[in-house]
């Protein structure tokens, strides 16, 4: 991706930040309210076209290619929820075969939405109507949705935010094995200790730029967390904790 600039009302929201993501790996990004987290990965997914910059997947432009090849290259899974109407978990799942409508694969579509709804816990909630979950059980389900996909690069904002630590811990076990079976995954977290212990890569950002990006453990710094943050932290093996306010 090459550096991408732009501005939304007047104002800086990202400053010639540039992100790259190579298949299997995990990449994280990070970085306080407000830093551009979200814009960079709507940037990369080809849904947000920056003012100068963007990202290219296979050597296209992915703002002007089109939805449904976008689609079928690369899962993205927004930040906002939006109420899912009262359909089945596993039929509100499927919906994320829909790119893949043009060449329909019966069995591997089930296989996909099985596959997903395992990763995610949520094979027992099959048949409950999507409007009745909690939630976490909510936030697994898009998720699932996303998976099912089984596109080659996936996106996520912010996918555990909700979650409880057993199922956070499991969801970021699944972007480990969605990794070792090729995939590129980004994931925007909040959680230092998840960043530090699942990611292979870390970006943090602050005010609209990347201002490190590399092993967590060169990123997470006692340093940066401070510039950054403003917390002082500390450290359970590689998990990072924010512990006390510098300010
Ligand atoms: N459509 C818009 N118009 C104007 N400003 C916007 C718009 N969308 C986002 N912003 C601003 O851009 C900045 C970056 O927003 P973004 O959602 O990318 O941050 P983030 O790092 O993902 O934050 P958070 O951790 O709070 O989710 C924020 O200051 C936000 O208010």
């Amino acid at each position: 991706m090459r550096g991408a600039t732009l501005s939304l009302a007047g104002r800086t929201i990202l400053d010639d930040a540039a992100a790259r993501l190579a298949p299997g790996e995990v990449l994280g990004l990070i970085g306080p309210n407000g830093a551009g987290k979200s814009t960079l990965l709507r940037v990369m997914a080809g849904m947000q076209r920056p003012d100068a910059g963007g990202a290219v997947l296979d050597g296209r432009d992915l703002a002007a290619a089109a939805a449904g090849w976008r689609a079928r290259h690369l899962s993205f899974l927004p930040q906002e929820d939006v109420p899912p109407p009262p359909m089945r978990v596993e039929d509100l799942v499927a919906l994320g075969r829909l790119p893949h409508r043009a060449h329909p694969e019966r069995a591997r579509d089930r296989e996909a939405i099985t596959r997903a709804l395992r990763e995610t816990d949520l094979l027992d909630l099959r048949a409950r109507p999507g409007s009745m979950l909690s939630g976490g059980e909510r936030a697994r389900m898009r998720l699932a949705r996303a998976l099912a996909v089984e596109a080659a690069y996936l996106l996520a904002d912010e996918p555990v935010a909700a979650l409880d630590p057993a199922h956070a811990l499991n969801v970021m076990a699944s972007f480990r094995r969605l990794a070792a079976g090729g995939t590129g995954v980004a994931v925007v977290l909040h959680d230092l200790a998840l960043a530090a212990r699942f990611c292979d890569r870390v970006m943090l950002m602050q005010a609209g730029r990347v201002v490190a990006d590399g092993l967590p453990q060169d990123v997470l710094t006692d340093m940066a967390m401070q510039a950054v943050y403003g917390v002082a932290v500390r450290r359970i093996g590689q998990a990072v904790i924010p512990w006390s306010l510098t300010e």
